[in-house]
């Protein structure tokens, strides 16, 4: 496995005025985007939060973590890293809760319902507007890639069809002055997945050359992770980024984790399939993605390519 590297992610730029479709920063950004995520399956996007609103955001996410244990475990979802968890014996610092389908103003009610039988306001316009600001965010992400492409024409069905998990998640400051693996390397199994977090850095992801890239936080980042349903629909033109959380000062860290998903039949676009690059996979649906990874037995599931053995051509 490689070292610690000084080298930096690509950022992209999406909080610019002037990025009008069709303007030429507007393709030399669809270029950028693609080409971050070809060469590190990642990037940080600049994006606008406006400072109260991120305020709003982080204390939400302590006020629902400082809820007793048994509360936050009826946030039960039978989907792989869906519902809460914690407590996990091998990553005890680590913490997460889910909402499927949180661009739903009504699927954030029923999460706060259960969080808050009282009623929480609050929380529940905070959670939504944050997961309606960063669907924003990735349906910008993805039309781009698509323009990159030179499929856009297939940009507006495939946003049909895409949802999104919102995800809390919180790591407990280090007991020890050792370095802690809060969350265990792997590849996410979504399209793709958008993390933000608070100063506490921890975030931690691999190069193509087996480098470890720390990443910096800062208010307006976000970083863009392709999934592992990413890297089959652009017929392996964009690898799955590998990544880690490890914490290892004396503050919590929250963050905050948006993942996006598609219904019905997943296809590698006939644009990306040439001579260079042969079809890799066959058609497949997101919900079997999710499946086999949950029935495989596999130690080492999250440290191979599984797409390859669910639908590999
Ligand atoms: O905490 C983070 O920044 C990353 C969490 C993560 O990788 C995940 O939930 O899949
Ligand atoms: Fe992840």
């Amino acid at each position: 496995m490689g070292s610690e590297t000084t080298s930096k992610l690509p950022v992209v730029d999406l909080t610019k005025e002037n990025l009008k479709p069709g303007s030429s920063s507007w393709q030399s950004t669809c270029n950028e985007i693609r080409l971050a995520l070809e060469e590190y399956g990642c990037f940080v996007a600049l994006y606008d939060l406006s400072s109260n609103f991120r305020k709003k955001v982080f204390d939400s996410l302590e006020e629902l973590f400082d809820l007793p244990q048994e509360t936050k475990m009826k946030n039960v979802n039978p989907k792989p890293a869906h519902g809460y968890m914690g407590k996990i014996s091998a990553f005890p610092l680590h913490e997460g809760m889910g909402i499927e389908y949180a661009t739903n103003p009504e699927e954030c009610e029923k999460f706060t319902k259960l969080m808050w039988p009282e009623g929480n306001d609050q929380f529940c316009e905070t959670a939504h507007s944050y997961a309606n600001i960063v669907a924003e965010l990735q349906q910008l992400v993805m039309r781009m890639l698509f323009e990159s492409y030179g499929i856009g024409k297939r940009y507006e069905s495939h946003k049909k069809s895409t949802t999104y998990l919102l995800r809390f998640l919180k790591y407990r400051k280090s007991q020890t002055d050792q370095t802690n693996l809060a969350f265990k390397g792997h590849t996410d199994k979504s399209l793709v997945s958008i993390l933000h977090s608070n100063h506490v850095k921890g975030l931690e992801l691999r190069t193509k050359d087996g480098d470890w890239i720390h990443f910096e936080p800062s208010p307006n980042s976000f970083v863009v992770i392709a999934g592992d349903v990413c890297m089959a629909w652009s017929n392996d033109r964009i690898r799955s980024c590998y990544h880690r959380v490890i914490v290892d000062g004396p503050e919590v860290r929250y963050a905050l984790g948006l993942f996006s998903f598609l219904t019905g039949i997943i296809q590698t676009p006939e644009e990306l399939v040439d001579e260079e690059h042969p079809l890799q996979y066959k058609p497949f649906d997101h919900p079997g993605v999710l499946q086999f990874y949950l029935a495989s037995t596999d130690q080492n599931k999250g440290d191979r390519n599984m797409m390859k053995v669910f639908c590999g051509v």
